[in-house]
């Protein structure tokens, strides 16, 4: 079932400079959808102006966006916020911007769920306790903790639980783990997944990492300057990937085994024999 759809999503800077040229795409229920791209194609800042959060300056138009078949475009500014709060949730990259630091975990928790629902001051804290618990942040001591009191792995861990409190239909997760060691990322990636596993949610999630396509993606989308290149199944475009842009941004992933005397840069031209020995020696 469709869940999210994208059409002709075009973005420009103050000066009306083009930087995203119209893309399109769609997300299915409870699938982990990966939009893959070098730096600056425009990857963020779609994800931002699904929801209304482009930075000061820039402006959207699309033809349409819809969540579960309702129109996002032409929503009031309270409406989308709701939306952001309750469908629609984000973890970024800067985890720490997730918090005020002046607040406990509990209390900004528990004014998350004020704002969006009537429950009572029991279930809300028997909600967060839950939600922090579920990511491996146990009992009252996390949710009496400030965010300058836990490490980078576990606050990231904790804007998890807190994305997750209104147990949004799509969550976008945007470079969540580039800010952390290997093993803190091991485990929200893997948080992420059992997450949408539990949940049924679906994942936006935007990356470099192609090992963690890989391992986590239903579907992929490849960026480019602002457009999407090419997209469909992982495997269909990790495996036999169509366009050369593709090709060489697997490449570029230093292989385990065989490693050449130079990795490829994109722009080269690579044999396919060569991609693909790069590309399968890191699944
Ligand atoms: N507030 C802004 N004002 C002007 N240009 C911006 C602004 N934010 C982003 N851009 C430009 O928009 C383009 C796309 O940026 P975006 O952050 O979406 O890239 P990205 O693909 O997510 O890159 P990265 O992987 O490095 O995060 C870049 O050229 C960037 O310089």
């Amino acid at each position: 079932m469709e869940l999210l759809n994208v059409r002709e999503l075009k973005i420009f800077c103050p000066d009306n400079r083009s930087l995203v040229h119209g893309i399109s795409f769609s997300i299915q229920a409870g699938e982990w959808f990966a939009l893959i791209g070098e730096s600056g194609s425009g990857k963020s800042i779609s994800a931002f102006s699904l929801a209304d959060l482009l930075p000061n300056g820039l402006r959207r138009e699309v033809r349409q966006i819809t969540l579960s078949g309702q129109a996002l475009t032409g929503l009031s500014k309270d409406e989308l916020r709701n939306i952001r709060g309750t469908d629609i949730a984000y973890v970024f990259q800067d985890y720490q911007s997730a918090f005020t630091p002046y607040f406990t975990l509990g209390k900004q928790m528990d004014e998350v769920m004020q704002a969006h629902t009537g429950w009572s001051a029991a279930e809300r804290r028997s909600r967060a306790l839950r939600a922090l618990a579920e990511v491996g942040l146990e009992g009252p001591e996390a949710y009496e903790r400030y965010p300058f009191q836990l490490s980078g792995g576990q606050l990231q861990r904790a804007a998890l639980a807190l994305a997750m409190l209104m147990e949004p239909k799509l969550l976008i997760a945007d470079e969540p783990t580039t800010a952390l060691d290997a093993m803190s990322a091991a485990t929200v990636l893997d948080l992420i997944a059992r997450l949408k596993k539990d949940k049924g949610c679906a994942v936006l999630f935007i990356t470099h990492d192609l090992r963690c396509v890989r391992r986590y993606a239903d579907r992929v989308a490849i960026m480019q300057n602002g457009l999407i290149i090419e997209s469909g199944e992982k495997k269909e475009v990790l495996d036999k990937p169509r366009e050369t842009y593709t090709r060489n941004l697997l490449a570029s992933v230093p292989p385990i085994h065989n490693v050449p005397r130079r990795l490829p840069v994109l722009g080269d031209e690579l044999p396919e024999g060569e991609i693909f020995c790069a590309a399968t020696a890191n699944s």
